[in-house]
């Protein structure tokens, strides 16, 4: 490749700053140089280009800042860069520095200006052609100004993307804030009114509000009612008659009542106190901003700056038009920028001309279904509902999953809200056989929803001869129509049995027997992802940070087991989202070979000065290459070099709060569920859909039961398709600096790009670094 050929792209973070900036920088920024390119940041969002704060970054730059929060290369407001003069330097300083490929991670504003600067671009050109400032060839070698933009603002504000980097950061900190906060006002009895972020989008106080269950929230997207204040104060008191000991409400910072006057929290704190609550206030502030990112975050972030490198060597696609990289489900897409900022910028309109019917409808329908789905499941909006005749039972199979009481929470409201008779049973299918069942009503599940483990319990017991006649018996004693099970592989197992058995017990074949995913190892069929797996995922990065930070001590090679059975799944995504170099599933296998070839992969990283090294390593990856062997083996091997430990991280990854995603997730699953029976008893006037329901393509699917049973791997306990695996490459080509691995016989032309020089970005905790400067504290400079 000539040196001519080579495409200078420049990064810059811009607006507030979120968590997974930085790892969207790192994968960005490694991907581009993967593919041949120099990387620039341009610091101080767009400050920087109107100031010409252009750096060159390199492997080594972006070393050590997947965990952290904010943004290594700054961000700002910048007010010069909103007038014509200001983007006209930017323009200058773009050429001068012989660069046309921009990624801008920001949120809408900052999305709106690179919009912007891309439609002024040739006219900016021509402009300082006359100033005398640039030569006329510019005009031809820069003809385009190539424009990938990555949302990345806690707001989740921006169409284009069901999720914008940050915002499943900022949804844990309010999580973690509200948690707490529940159990001092469950104590005093208190009511307490939490104001949290959002700008003029009410996304994290809507799924706060689900994830908590709260009882009332006050959003812009949809302003009360006038008078609203004493109804929500009546309902506030009923919510406490029927046995609620504290009452919490939350307000998006850009509330608004129908007139579009602000409504702020102190207004709603006071006119409880006035009427006689004994309320507080908590604003949550800039703390939902920071801290380390959530694995979602560090997912998303990471597949996004992966597709921006990408999206600039697609030729084609660079020219023609500015593009949004958004996420759809679990998938990564592309939309026209221009598109997504014209269609959230209409939002901010129609809230403005109070057509307030239409902006939850544009908000998306993520945010449509969570909308109803809060108001469905709050105490405020309880509706006397008639009974429709029909009895339901929901039942855990397989091992413990966080999200299964939130699960429980929603299965039992939305189902009364619907008019069914619910019914948990416990301790799964062998509970159904000891009749331990008991009817569900709405205070049942009170504060269910921020639960860990699962109140109903949970074993691997599945229907068999001995038992099946027990079942049989306690589902004709209470009449049951459908039977839910909310669980793993077992379960799935479970629920396949129970519909083999329709031939002999044909009663069978007039109850509705469904499947839906409750499982850490993410190994179920039907659905690309399991509640329980990103709690899972949590907590292991969790762990995993402190373990990274314990390697400061001396130079260290860390294999770590995770769970997840015969699914690699959990150790993939461990490994993409702390930036491991390694990791062994048993998809991908694991032999001597492959051990060989890593092995001296290790020894050049620990020759060139690295300080840790990662593997992580599924716990049925391979029989016989166990995590005692391969630490035995790389300990004997690496002596000289580096030291080696090996961590089993164990049941630690079952346990603790659902996170956000598996809280609101559920009651997402819960809602397509009653919508998917109401099909079925309008096609079949009674119920019998029996398959298993999962999340697909940004949808909730139903799978029917012979498609199910066909797609499931009995031997390996896995679906015999899994979306994830080409990530796993992926994930090791931005974890491994290439001429560190022997494995790869071409790699690009990075001699000078691997180590950070004195005047370049490096991050300040890259563990590669060899001294600092005493005058300067390396946790907040660059
Ligand atoms: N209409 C515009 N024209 C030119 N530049 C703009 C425009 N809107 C925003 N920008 C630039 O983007 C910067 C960031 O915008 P803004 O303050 O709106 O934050 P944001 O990108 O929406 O991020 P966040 O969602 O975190 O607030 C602005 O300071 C400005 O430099
Ligand atoms: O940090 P600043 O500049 O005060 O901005 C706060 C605003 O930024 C955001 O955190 C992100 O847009 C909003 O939620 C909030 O209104």
């Amino acid at each position: 490749m000539s040196t001519k050929d080579i495409k200078r792209i420049a990064v810059l973070t811009s607006g507030g700053d979120s968590s997974g900036m930085n790892p969207a920088i790192r994968a960005f920024a490694r991907a581009a140089m993967l593919k041949g390119a120099e990387v620039f940041a341009i610091r101080e969002g767009y400050n920087g280009l109107v100031n010409d704060s252009i750096l060159p970054l390199n492997w080594g730059s972006v070393a050590g800042i997947i965990s952290r929060g904010g943004t290594i290369i700054g961000t700002a407001r910048s007010a010069e860069f909103r007038t014509r003069e200001g983007r006209k330097k930017a323009a200058f300083n773009l050429i001068k520095n012989k660069i046309n490929n921009l990624l801008v991670i920001g949120g809408d504003g900052s999305l709106t200006g690179a919009n912007l600067l891309r439609s002024e671009w040739c006219s900016l050109l021509g402009e300082l052609v006359n100033d005398g400032k640039i030569s006329p060839d510019c005009l031809e070698n820069y003809s385009t100004l190539s424009i990938a933009g990555i949302v990345g603002s806690i707001d989740n504000d921006m169409c284009g993307t069901d999720l914008t980097v940050g915002a499943d950061t900022a949804t844990r900190r309010i999580l973690e804030a509200i948690d707490s906060i529940l159990s001092t006002a469950v104590s005093h009895q208190r009511s307490f009114v939490i104001e949290v972020m959002g700008r003029n989008c009410g996304w994290l106080a809507l799924v706060s509000g689900v994830a908590t269950g709260a009882d009332y929230i006050l959003i812009p997207e949809s302003p009360p009612e006038k008078g609203w204040e004493q109804h929500m104060a009546d309902n506030l008191e009923k919510g406490r008659l029927s046995g609620r000991r504290c009452s919490l409400v939350i307000v998006s910072e850009g509330a608004i009542d129908s007139d579009g006057k602000p409504i702020t929290s102190s207004y709603v704190r006071q006119f409880l106190e006035d009427k006689g609550h004994d309320a507080r206030i908590t604003i949550l502030g800039h703390v939902q901003r920071g801290g380390t990112p959530t694995f979602l975050d560090r997912y998303i972030a990471t597949i996004m700056g992966v597709e921006s490198a990408n999206y600039f060597y697609d030729t084609k696609e660079a020219q023609k038009e500015p593009v949004l990289i958004g996420m759809s489900g679990t998938d990564v897409i592309r939309s026209p920028l221009m598109e997504c900022v014209k269609k959230t910028q209409s939002i901010a309109t129609l809230i403005k001309e109070k057509r307030f019917n239409e902006v939850v409808d544009c908000r998306g329908g993520m945010f449509k279904e969570f909308h109803e789905i809060f108001r469905a499941c709050s105490n405020l909006y309880r509706r006397k509902v008639e009974p429709n005749g029909l009895n339901i039972v929901i039942l855990h199979s397989g091992g413990p999953s966080p999200g299964m009481n939130p699960c429980v929470r929603a299965f039992t409201r939305l189902g009364i809200d619907r008019g069914y008779t619910m019914y948990g049973c416990f301790n799964g299918f062998g509970g159904l056989a000891l009749g331990e069942i008991q009817q569900l009503n709405w205070m049942t599940v009170n504060g269910w929803s921020v639960m860990g483990g699962a109140e109903l319990g949970t074993n691997r017991s599945v229907p068999n001869d001995s038992n099946i006649d027990a079942i049989m018996a306690n589902l004709e004693k209470l009449k049951i129509d459908a039977i839910l099970m909310f669980g793993g592989f077992n379960g799935y197992l479970g629920i396949a049995k129970l519909y083999e058995y329709r031939e002999k017990y044909p009663r069978l074949k007039k109850i509705s027997i469904i499947g839906a995913p409750g499982t850490i190892a993410n190994n179920v069929p039907g659905t690309n992802i399991s509640i329980g797996a990103d709690t899972s995922l949590n907590n292991t990065l969790d762990a995993l940070d402190k373990i990274k930070q314990s390697a400061v001590a001396s130079r260290r090679l860390f294999v770590v087991e995770v769970m997840g059975a015969h699914c690699g799944y959990l150790a993939a995504m461990s490994s993409l989202a702390s930036g491991a170099e390694r990791s062994y599933i048993m998809e991908k296998g694991v032999t001597l070979e492959s051990l060989t070839k890593d092995l001296k992969m290790f020894v050049e990283r620990f020759k060139r000065e690295h300080r840790i090294g990662l593997i992580i390593k599924s716990e049925s990856a391979s029989p016989t290459y166990t995590t005692h062997f391969i630490y035995s083996l790389f300990k004997e091997e690496g002596k000289h070099l580096f030291d080696v430990r090996e961590s089993i991280l164990g049941h630690l990854q079952q346990g603790g709060s659902p996170s956000a995603i598996d809280r609101i997730f559920s009651t997402r699953l819960m809602n397509h569920y009653f919508e998917f029976l109401e099909k079925d008893l309008k096609e079949n006037n009674h119920l019998q859909m029996s398959g298993c329901i999962g999340f697909i393509d940004g949808g909730v699917h139903f799978t029917p039961m012979p498609e199910m049973i066909e797609e499931m791997s009995d031997k390996y306990r896995r679906p015999r398709s899994q979306w994830w695996m080409d990530l796993v490459d992926i994930s090791q080509n931005i974890s491994v600096f290439p001429l560190d691995d022997p494995s790869i016989f071409n790699p690009p032309n990075l001699n000078d790009l691997g180590r950070p020089k004195s005047h370049e970005i490096s991050s300040p905790t890259s563990y590669s670094q060899k001294s600092f400067d005493p005058n300067v504290n390396p946790q907040f400079t660059l």
